[in-house]
């Protein structure tokens, strides 16, 4: 485990699950500002949430071949970001992908 990650707090053990709730809320809401709205919202979103995480497991791949940690973090979580809307947009729940990743131990 990395220096930083050892450092956070023990509640960022939620964090997945508080990300989730909080594009849940912005889906039933949609409050303006707010760029998981425009997900929900324009008719071309779907696509969009598609394309980024084309881009960003990109980067992800990029990251991790300069062996540079913190890029890799960022981009990382700017693929599990846009992978849980794209759950949340095809009505499914992090409980899914528990239920998925737990079948395989
Ligand atoms: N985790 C994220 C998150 N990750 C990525 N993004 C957005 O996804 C977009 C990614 O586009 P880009 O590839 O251009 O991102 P970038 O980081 O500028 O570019 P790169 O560094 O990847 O090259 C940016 O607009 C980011 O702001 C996110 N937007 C929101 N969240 C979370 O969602 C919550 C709700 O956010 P809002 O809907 O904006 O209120 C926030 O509190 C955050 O916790």
């Amino acid at each position: 485990m990395s220096e930083e990650a050892a450092d956070a707090d023990a509640t960022d053990a939620d964090v997945l699950d508080d990300l989730f709730a909080v594009i849940e809320d912005r889906k039933e809401t949609l409050p303006a500002d707010s760029y998981t709205t425009t997900l929900f919202t324009d008719e071309k979103g779907e696509n969009l949430v598609l394309e980024k995480l084309g881009e960003e497991t990109t980067e992800v791949i990029l990251a991790a071949k300069d062996d540079d940690h913190e890029e890799l973090a960022h981009e990382a979580a700017d693929v599990v970001y846009h992978l849980l809307v794209l759950l949340s947009m095809k009505g499914m729940t992090l409980d899914d992908l528990r239920a998925e990743l737990a079948e395989r131990r």
